[in-house]
């Protein structure tokens, strides 16, 4: 499993696209005209200072707060106007910075809780999960993919903190998503935790369009394909990462000795 850099080939195929992304809390402007591809098959990196807007811009590209101006395209549909909830139906899926599990669950009763958000089943709410003849067989599959097989039966709250990382990974693909957003997968993690991540992004990489906000430079410079540098809501750079490694501007900024 390699986790190197894979320049995104010609001839590739745009699963997300945000175009003039801006975004205004009252007088400041916490991202300014940002335009961002992912690619399927590439992992795109979205790094910057505290406040750069990071979040900012994966909870707009995700649906969770609309932007001031600009334009979300999500497989060749204007999904701009969009719910957080529709996008996911459509194939985006995010994970958070927080937890989002559910502690007093096993691992495959939240990814089988998971898929159903794929299959929503409002009048069999209280049906057992269990149950569910589509979300079983793809809360196991997550759960095997994500190298949780064998903690499956156990409770999510007994999991290691890199564990819990993992299931919410296997949560986001439970819904079958084609274009994943994740907001620092690698907080928090070990040497050892971090590397298993890495492993399970570049696998996950060969399959989906990935943007990666992450503050662990030595891992965004061996995942990512391409890097967006952000600064006070601006792009200051984009490319591949020897370009952003080699751009002065970026080296004065942000980088120093990355
Ligand atoms: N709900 C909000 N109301 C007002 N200002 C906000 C809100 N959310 C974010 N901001 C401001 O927008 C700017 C961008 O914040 P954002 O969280 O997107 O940055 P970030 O790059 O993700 O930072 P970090 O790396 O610390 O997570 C910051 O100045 C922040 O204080």
């Amino acid at each position: 499993m390699s986790t190197t850099n894979n320049p995104p080939a010609a001839g590739t195929q745009v699963l997300l696209r945000g175009e003039g992304i801006t975004r205004r809390w009252g007088g400041l402007v916490a991202v300014s005209e940002v335009s961002v591809e992912l690619v399927r098959g590439t992992v795109h990196a979205v790094i910057g200072t505290n406040g750069a807007g990071k979040s900012t811009l994966i909870n707009i590209l995700s649906g969770e707060i609309p932007p001031s101006a600009g334009r979300v395209e999500l497989l060749g549909q204007d999904v701009t106007g969009w719910t957080q909830p529709r996008r996911a139906r459509a194939g985006l899926g995010r994970s958070y910075q927080r937890n989002t599990i559910y502690p007093s669950f096993t691992v495959l009763e939240n990814c089988r809780l998971a898929a159903q958000a794929r299959h929503p089943r409002p009048w069999r709410l209280w049906e057992d999960a269990a149950a569910c003849p589509d979300s079983g067989p793809a809360a196991i599959e997550v759960a095997r993919r994500t190298g949780l097989a064998e903690v499956a039966d156990r409770p999510a709250g007994l999991l290691s903190h890199g564990q819990k990382r993992q299931l919410e990974i296997a949560m986001c693909l439970a819904t079958a998503p084609q274009v994943l957003l994740l907001d620092e997968p690698l907080a928090g993690m070990g040497a050892e935790e971090t590397e298993r991540m890495l492993a399970l992004l570049a696998e996950l990489r060969s399959d989906h369009a990935i943007l990666l906000v992450e503050h662990d430079m030595d891992a965004v410079f061996r995942i990512a394909d391409r890097i967006t540098v952000m600064v006070n809501g601006r792009v200051m750079a984009s490319g591949t990462p020897a370009e952003v490694r080699a751009n002065p501007e970026v080296q004065a900024a942000y980088l120093g000795g990355h």
